[in-house]
């Protein structure tokens, strides 16, 4: 089918264009922000259309493109009102559960824009601006740029596993308003180059559409901090509206999402999660369980394809081996696995009747089998929010699918190495700030730029990269110190392809590479830094004639030792002081963090041993006003009455004798977070570099509290005279 081939066969065609043009011009060239005079309109359009059975013209547009180009009958609930709404030029958060349709609602408007525009003579031909599609998964978007070119939509992605000649191109047609979408990554929003290329897209960026919107809540069970950035991006780039998608938002993490992007109440569009064909069962083991046996059981009376979900990839190896042991069809899936592999488990698992795969939470998403018949919490799910999607994804056929939960106290301490083991030491925060806020650093003024690796940071002041990259974003969006803008490599190494290119380039910098770079025996090795001060070129000079080169195939060219650049907001701080009010800050930040993590696990507990239906028990909790009733019917606890009970396993004290011999094998005194963590079997990087794991302490109080743990081994390095200060967590 060709781009024309979309007609309008509403009734009117002529009161389609005109009403169009009303409402189109209303959320034209800016982010809606809640004006009276638009909300008062949207209310009135959905009111409207409940009285009237005449749908509005944009929503005929919708239904036209729904048809001629996804080939698909009708809209599903809630997609109808939420494309409406965003070719009426509002902004809109769609949260549905996986599966329920959240990527039309952005592929829809992102082919109508261009409709609209010649409706309306508004914009000439390939100035109808683009969809900026802002995805975490590269898989997912490769997946939905192939569904969209089978479909004749001009799409492409830009990501770090594309070639350079895909990259060029999709660049290329991007800035040439070739493209309806273009999917990226957030971390790209980090990049200068990237977002100034966006400014020249003829017609801008008619919507921006942000996939798993709540990792932009500190609220929210996975965030990410460059999803806050998203928001600063959408105000500064004037993207005309914006559409946020989750499956999962509580009350409180879809208002931060609105607020965030000014998605006034009526741009929520939200469907209930509840499954009727879903079965929620639920069982609590005792440490002396045959866990397995149990499981084996289980699978035999529930047969059909079924996801086994665990915690940590040797959990999935190990349980995926016994039960083929048993005569199982299983197989694990980690993001540790060869991409092969698990292209391969997933690909087999698509069409299979009755493999097992044994996964963390890597495997799923994207994944949209209908007919997966079971689904196993082997492990403790880190929140409601991820228990709710993980469970989705059985029985989307619609058929009785079963999904079991079994509660056992092992959970927990999986999942508070995970919360314990975010959480950096003082020490950890104090050596963080001293780097960023070095001397040399603290001659730099507003606009001047320094780089750092934070791989190098990281191991030097013992904080997991997840965790720098929040403090990062803390430091910038809370604190205005600076801003991330975008990566350089420290070392470039080149092998000429096709010397009479390279060597007949009589430009200055082509000269000033050639003469300084140092040929090894494959490699010829080029200081970039070194060459941009002694001949007075600058770098970027440099680096562009090198992909120049690169570009045009005359060098195999590769770059290593990634370091961030950030620009500076104002001056860092440099007294003592300031340095140790930021410490502060961060640390009772990271604190809270650790508190909601928490909670949190509670919760998720909570869902499973109160007295209470479990769907409602969900419903209740994303703060659905669903029609379900008190009792679902089919649930553990709907079925039996009776209230599923952890055992009584409480941690066992810290043994003297073990406490006496960490701290005989390991001197380190000035941080009892790090001591604590040894004992516990919590991996740090400064563990790593001290070979930790063998001293034959690591894990060796693993049946302990955490924080029982951090006060015994503050009283130590208090007492040995490190002085540690570390803020301990009070309980309740
Ligand atoms: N209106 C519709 N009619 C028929 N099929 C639809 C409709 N909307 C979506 N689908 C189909 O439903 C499936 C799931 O859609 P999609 O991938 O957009 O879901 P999602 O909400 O993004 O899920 P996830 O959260 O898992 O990413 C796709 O195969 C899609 O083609």
């Amino acid at each position: 089918m060709s781009d024309d081939e979309v007609y309008f066969s509403c009734e009117d065609e002529d009161e389609t264009t005109a009403v169009t043009a009303d409402s189109a011009t209303d959320g034209k060239r800016k982010l809606q922000h809640d004006s009276d005079e638009e909300t008062a309109e949207s209310k009135r359009t959905k009111s409207e259309s409940n009285i009237i059975a005449t749908p509005s013209p944009n929503t005929c547009l919708a239904n036209r493109i729904l048809k001629d180009r996804f080939q698909l009958n009708g809209f599903r609930l809630e997609q109808e009102g939420a494309i409406t709404r965003l070719l009426d030029g509002g902004s809109a958060l769609v949260v549905f559960p996986t599966g329920g349709g959240k990527s039309l609602c952005y592929q829809v408007p992102a082919v109508a824009f261009r409709y609209q525009d010649e409706q309306l003579g508004r914009q000439t031909r390939g100035k109808s601006g683009v969809t900026l599609v802002i995805s975490p998964l590269i898989a997912l978007m490769r997946d939905q740029v192939d569904a969209l070119h089978r479909r004749g939509v001009k799409a492409a992605a830009l990501n770090s596993s594309m070639s350079r000649d895909q990259f060029l191109a999709a660049q290329d047609d991007l800035r040439n308003g070739r493209l309806d979408l273009i999917y990226c990554a957030p971390e790209r929003l980090n990049s200068e180059g990237f977002i100034s290329s966006l400014k020249d897209i003829p017609g801008g960026i008619r919507l921006l559409a942000v996939d798993e919107a709540h990792c932009i809540s500190e609220w929210g069970h996975s965030f990410r901090p460059d999803y806050l950035k998203i928001a600063r991006f959408a105000k500064e780039a004037a993207v005309e509206r914006v559409v946020c998608l989750t499956a999962t938002a509580t009350p409180k993490v879809a208002d931060d999402i609105r607020d965030a992007f000014a998605i006034p109440e009526e741009g929520l569009f939200r469907t209930t999660m509840y499954r009727p064909n879903l079965r929620l069962l639920a069982e609590a083991n005792t440490k002396a369980t045959d866990y397995v046996a149990k499981l084996a059981i289980h699978l035999k009376k529930y047969p059909g394809p079924t996801i086994v979900y665990v915690t940590i990839q040797k959990g999935a190896e190990t349980l995926a081996a016994q039960l083929q042991n048993l005569g199982f069809n299983a197989r694990p899936y980690h993001a540790g696995m060869a991409t092969p592999i698990r292209a391969k488990t997933q690909d087999e698992f698509l069409v299979s009747q009755n493999m097992i795969v044994v996964a963390t939470i890597a495997f799923g998403m994207g994944i949209d089998k209908p007919d997966i018949r079971s689904i196993v919490h082997f492990d403790m799910p880190d929140s409601i929010e991820s228990y709710s999607q993980q469970i989705g994804r059985a029985g989307r056929d619609g058929k009785p699918s079963v999904c079991m939960f079994y509660l056992a106290t092992k959970d927990f301490y999986l999942r508070n190495i995970f919360t314990y083991g975010d959480r950096p030491s003082i020490r950890s925060l104090r050596l963080l700030m001293q780097d960023i806020c070095s001397p040399a650093r603290a001659q730099l003024k507003a606009g001047d730029t320094f780089t750092l690796s934070l791989y190098t940071q990281g191991q030097e002041t013992d904080i997991k990269a997840v965790v720098l990259g929040i403090l990062y974003a803390q430091m910038e969006l809370h604190f205005g110190l600076f801003r991330a803008a975008g990566m350089l490599y420290s070392r470039y190494k080149y092998m000429v392809k096709k010397p009479d290119i390279v060597h007949s380039d009589c430009s200055h910098a082509a000269s000033v590479i050639i003469a300084g770079s140092a040929k090894a025996s494959r490699w010829t090795h080029v200081a970039l830094d070194e060459l941009a001060d002694s001949s007075g070129i600058p770098r970027a000079n440099l680096v562009r004639k090198i992909d120049e080169w690169n570009e045009c195939d005359a060098i195999e060219l590769k770059k290593e030792g990634v370091q961030n650049i950030f620009r500076l907001e104002r001056p860092l701080p440099s007294t003592p002081q300031e340095i140790d009010d930021i410490v502060h800050q961060l640390d009772v930040s990271m604190h809270a963090t650790e508190k909601q993590n928490l909670a949190r696990t509670k919760t998720m507990l909570s869902l499973i041993t109160d007295q209470r239906c479990f769907s409602r028990a969900i419903a209740d909790y994303f703060g659905e006003t669903s029609t379900l009733a008190q009792e679902c019917g089919h649930c553990t606890w709907c079925e039996t009455h009776k209230q599923v009970v952890l055992p009584n396993e409480p941690p066992q004290p810290p043994d003297p004798a073990k406490v006496k011999k960490v701290l005989d094998k390991i001197s380190i005194r000035d941080d009892a977070r790090f001591l604590a963590k040894v004992a516990f079997g919590i991996k740090s990087p400064r563990m790593t570099a001290l070979k930790v794991s063998q001293s034959g302490v690591f894990e060796s109080m693993n049946v302990c509290d955490f924080l029982e743990l951090l006060e015994v081994f503050t009283e130590a390095c208090e007492r040995d005279g490190g002085g540690s200060i570390e803020y301990v967590l009070h309980r309740g």
